[in-house]
């Protein structure tokens, strides 16, 4: 059977417990959202399909529990992540401190060029808000990441957070293809010249020995 996609693309949600990581998903991935909270055990994951300048991306997103307990299992899927998403609930002010935590496990476990972002869920919460929109929007900029605030309830910016992380991804493996490229270039290159000198080098002594 003939391949669906071109590109796997392996995702990552991280956040305290109840930010809405599972919520966000399960919209993006079959359009719905379940006001009751079941806590994530361990990790689960769902996949999606996006296409981006034409590339097939076979997403596939891992959902972490944010409960401390299962933070051993959670650790261990760091690793293989290509892109992180942030979590916090603008609600919740200790989620939004938290997210220093989360970037520095990060740091210590997941691969160094790891692309992430930064999202503030629960957008349609605007009564319960604790966390302003640019304290969120700075704390993003520390990280240097692109910063979204959504809402899993009514889908805002749900799509645009997921493939955008999923297109920086696809961007930084372009580079790295590129830079391959480009050093195969300069090795064929240099190749070509040794050959070029080694092909003249007898020819021409012995045509000077003809000469003489
Ligand atoms: N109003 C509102 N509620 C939300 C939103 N996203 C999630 N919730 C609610 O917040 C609660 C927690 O959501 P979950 O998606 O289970 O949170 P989680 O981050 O996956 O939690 P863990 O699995 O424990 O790590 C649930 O009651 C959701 O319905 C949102 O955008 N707006």
């Amino acid at each position: 059977m003939a391949k669906q996609y071109d590109i796997l693309c392996r995702l990552l949600l991280l956040g305290d417990s109840g930010v809405g990581k599972t919520s966000m998903l399960r919209r993006f991935t079959d359009s719905e959202f379940d006001p009751s909270h079941i806590a994530t055990i361990g990790v689960d994951f769902k996949m999606k399909t996006l296409e981006i300048d034409g590339i097939k991306v076979r997403v596939q997103i891992w959902d972490t529990a944010g409960q401390e307990r299962y933070q051993t299992i959670t650790k261990q899927y760091y690793r293989r992540a290509q892109g992180i998403v942030f979590v916090y609930d603008i609600t919740d002010e200790q989620s939004f401190r938290h997210i220093e935590k989360w970037a520095g496990d990060v740091d210590q476990y997941a691969p160094g060029k790891v692309q992430k972002i930064l999202v503030g869920n629960k957008s349609d919460e605007e009564l319960g808000r604790r966390v302003t929109q640019e304290r969120g929007s700075k704390l993003a900029e520390t990280y240097e990441m692109e910063f979204f605030e959504t809402s899993a309830s009514t889908s805002s910016n749900i799509s645009e957070s997921f493939t955008h992380v999923t297109a920086l991804v696809l961007q930084a493996h372009k580079r790295d293809v590129d830079n391959l490229l480009g050093c195969l270039d300069d090795y064929l290159e240099k190749v070509a010249l040794e050959d070029e000198k080694g092909s003249q080098g007898p020819d021409n002594n012995t045509r000077r020995g003809c000469a003489c």
